[in-house]
């Protein structure tokens, strides 16, 4: 099938740099994506942007590149429920890639099942109002709870403005609970004024909630961009990144979140973006907690110690 690509649709950047920073060994890529190739695998009619087709190989080579030893490839929204092109992808990873699915509430045992199989490990569950239509929140606490009977977890998508008004739900929620891109705060803001407080508030509240300290790109207002050699690009978000990592070191992740849907400013070089992690992780161990124990621990249980 022929998709026409939203207008203004920026494609993700080729030929990243090598990161000047050494990423620890088994480092894992937390929040990525795969889009079709649409051809193959058709983008979900309800979506609310077409993009540019990325596919599983050209994630897999992104992964080498920059040093990565696995993925965690999270359900795009472009696909809807249709989780044909993330478990395709899972499937031919050769065990380095495990995945967040998005499911609707007629979704079968056997389907969880075949999932799980294949690398699933969570759904998310997503309240940003320009990706997804609304689902009625005793749907998704039903969700949930099956889900929780395979041991996955919720991964959640929302805006800060939102957290006041989904608090409760959040906080019923069985499972372990991963917030993307820190719950998209306004970093114009005091990082230590209310509405980050609140986040902050919300984790300590909350010990079963982990959080991306993903996407820079998405969140910065005065950049300077991750191009041309930059090493010390979005420096408006360090500040609260680096507060989550240092309050919360056994509960966070980092993702490159390639191919990067629906920026609009310009598309950052993957390589450095690998390369904007110290400054936010400053220390080896702290590094080591967020790119290879704690995805380890979530993703992959039984290669763990605890397991
Ligand atoms: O902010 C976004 O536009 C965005 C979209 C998606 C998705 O469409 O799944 O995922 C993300 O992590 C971020």
């Amino acid at each position: 099938m022929q998709f026409q690509k939203t207008p203004g649709w920026l494609d993700w950047y080729q030929g990243p740099s090598q990161p000047r920073f050494q990423l620890p060994a088994g480092a894992v890529d937390a929040h990525c994506h795969v889009f079709g190739p649409g051809e193959e695998f058709p983008y979900a009619p309800e979506r609310k942007y077409t993009p540019c087709d990325a596919s599983k190989q050209q994630l897999f080579a992104l992964r080498d590149r920059l040093g990565f030893a696995r993925n965690v490839i999270v359900q795009a929204t472009c696909h809807g429920a249709d989780n044909r092109a993330l478990v395709d992808a899972l499937l031919h990873s050769d065990g380095k890639a495990r995945g967040v699915a998005t499911v609707r509430r007629s979704v079968s045992d056997e389907e969880l099942q075949a999932m799980h199989d294949a690398g699933v490990r969570g759904v998310r569950f997503n309240f940003v109002k320009r990706l997804v239509d609304f689902t009625p929140k005793d749907e998704l606490m039903e969700t949930a709870s099956r889900i929780a009977r395979f041991g996955w977890h919720v991964v959640i998508y929302f805006e800060a403005v939102d957290l006041p008004e989904l608090w409760d739900f959040f906080s019923g929620l069985p499972t372990t609970v991963v917030v993307d891109h820190m719950g998209r705060p306004d970093v114009s803001k005091p990082v230590d004024g209310p509405e980050f407080e609140l986040f902050l508030k919300f984790m300590r509240d909350n010990p079963n909630v982990w959080s991306k300290v993903s996407c820079p790109e998405r969140l910065s207002l005065t950049g300077p961009r991750a191009l041309d050699g930059e090493q010390a690009a979005y420096r408006d978000v360090v500040p609260f990144a680096r507060r989550v990592v240092e309050e919360f070191p056994d509960r966070v992740l980092w993702g490159t979140d390639w191919p990067h849907p629906n920026l609009k400013d310009h598309m950052p070089d993957d390589g450095l973006l690998v390369d904007f992690i110290p400054h936010i992780a400053p220390t080896a161990e702290l590094q080591h907690q967020l790119l290879v124990a704690n995805p380890m621990r979530l993703y992959w249980p039984e290669e763990t110690q605890e397991a």
